[in-house]
């Protein structure tokens, strides 16, 4: 097989790095570090039909899979989302993923982003 090449990123995937870390940085107990199992949620897989985590969407920043910002905050939506269908609202899970959700959209607003396209490499 051909051994895959690792490219030199491109400054949107360092820009959706840098994003992708600030967003890794609100979820300290890693509700959202990786993706939920049946086993620890049981009929998850029954009653999510997209799952997404953050490890998903680092390894898709890796392979260059977003095209734009607004895709990758997609999936960012969608992760919270599925916690608070699946979830109870009275559960830790609901709360950190609508925690998670509101900190993620101020994090991601136009006005906090342009500064950044200047400054990172
Ligand atoms: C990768 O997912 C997880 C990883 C670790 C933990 C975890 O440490 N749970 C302990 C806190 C009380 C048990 C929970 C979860 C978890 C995330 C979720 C989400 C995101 O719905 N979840 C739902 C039901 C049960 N567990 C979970």
């Amino acid at each position: 097989c051909v051994a895959r090449q690792r490219q030199e990123k491109t400054s949107f995937q360092k820009l959706l790095d840098h994003i992708h870390r600030c967003l890794e940085k609100r979820d300290a107990q890693q509700f959202f570090a990786w993706p939920v199992t049946d086993n620890i949620a049981p009929g998850y897989s029954a009653i999510i039909s997209h799952p997404m985590d953050f490890s998903t969407m680092k390894q898709k920043i890796d392979d260059d899979i977003y095209s734009s910002l607004q895709e990758y905050i997609e999936d960012f939506k969608l992760m919270c989302g599925n916690a608070m269908v699946y979830n109870h609202p009275d559960t830790i899970y609901f709360k950190a993923a609508k925690r998670l959700l509101h900190a993620g959209v101020k994090l991601t607003h136009p006005d906090k982003i342009r500064p950044l396209r200047t400054v990172l490499p």
